[in-house]
């Protein structure tokens, strides 16, 4: 199939199916990265307290952890929620937030990614410390092109046998050796806080209906990408680019999708 036509088949199939998506996710997203699981038609949670993780994930089909703003209590809960998705084959996408800005995020970071996550999904500066460069990361965004990353994401992918998405400009999804591009997006993208977890989400909304974990990132970053670029036309900045993108994702049809989905 031509890459870009399986777009429109991942969304309808996440539409019809609306997966429950299980979210340990940071406090500044949680509401704008339910609010676009719930657009795109699937099922958000956002559960993250140690005694009650496990039994959630095997519920959902998928699973979706972001370290944004980790403390211990709370990446034990990641460890608790990634071993029983694991032992329930559910799969699981990783946000390494900030990666390369602290050890402590770093060492985090490392330490999930070596549980088999189906996907990584970082912006430039994040998969450039997780591939071991140091000095990539400034905070939480990036200060690298994808372009300049994509070499580190090719080995990371191979390294950890997983699958790198790493976003920014141009997304590119990798296992090590196949490469998919994403050109869908828009620079205002990245005036809005969340757009990088609310891809993270998706990309598990998306694996949640495609088990081919490169088809499905690039899918999930395809269907964001393209309606940050419907809200942008709509938007005279960040605030109402915010709004209008919840709106584009429930309202894309399959003529724009087939029109204006850009992967290859
Ligand atoms: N300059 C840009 N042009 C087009 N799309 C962009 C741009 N910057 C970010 N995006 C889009 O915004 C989303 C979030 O990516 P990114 O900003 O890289 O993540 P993060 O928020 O984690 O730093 C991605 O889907 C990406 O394609
Ligand atoms: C600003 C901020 N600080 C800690 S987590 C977070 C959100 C980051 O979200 P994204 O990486 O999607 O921009
Ligand atoms: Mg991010």
């Amino acid at each position: 199939m031509e890459l870009s036509a399986g777009v429109w088949e991942s969304l309808k199939a996440v539409r019809e199916r609306s997966p429950l998506v299980h979210n340990i996710t940071n406090y500044v997203v949680m509401n704008n990265t339910a609010n676009a699981l719930l657009a795109v038609g699937a099922s958000p949670a956002m559960v993250h307290a140690r005694e009650e993780v496990a039994d959630f994930a095997v519920l959902s089909q998928a699973l979706v952890v972001n370290i944004g703003t980790l403390s211990p209590d709370w990446v034990e809960g990641m460890r608790l929620a990634v071993h029983a998705a694991r032992q329930a084959r559910v799969p699981w996408v990783l946000d390494p937030v900030g990666a390369g800005a602290t050890r402590y995020r770093t060492t985090t970071s490392a330490e999930l990614a070596r549980q088999a996550p189906a996907v990584i999904r970082g912006n430039a500066s994040e998969v450039l410390a997780m591939a071991g460069e140091a000095g990539a990361t400034r905070g939480v965004d990036s200060t690298r092109s994808s372009d300049a990353s994509l070499e580190a994401a090719r080995g990371l992918a191979s390294r950890l046998g997983t699958v790198v998405a790493v976003t920014g400009k141009t997304d590119y999804v990798t296992d090590g050796s196949r490469v998919v591009a994403v050109d869908n997006g828009h620079p205002l993208m990245a005036r809005v806080t969340g757009m990088g977890c609310t891809a993270s989400a998706l990309v598990g909304a998306f694996l949640a209906v495609e088990p081919d974990a490169v088809l499905a990132a690039a899918r999930a970053l395809a269907v964001l990408g393209l309606a940050g670029e419907l809200a942008a036309e709509q938007s005279k900045g960040p605030g109402s680019l915010q709004l209008h993108l919840l709106d584009a994702l429930y309202t894309l049809d399959e003529a724009t999708v087939r029109a204006r989905a850009r992967v290859r």
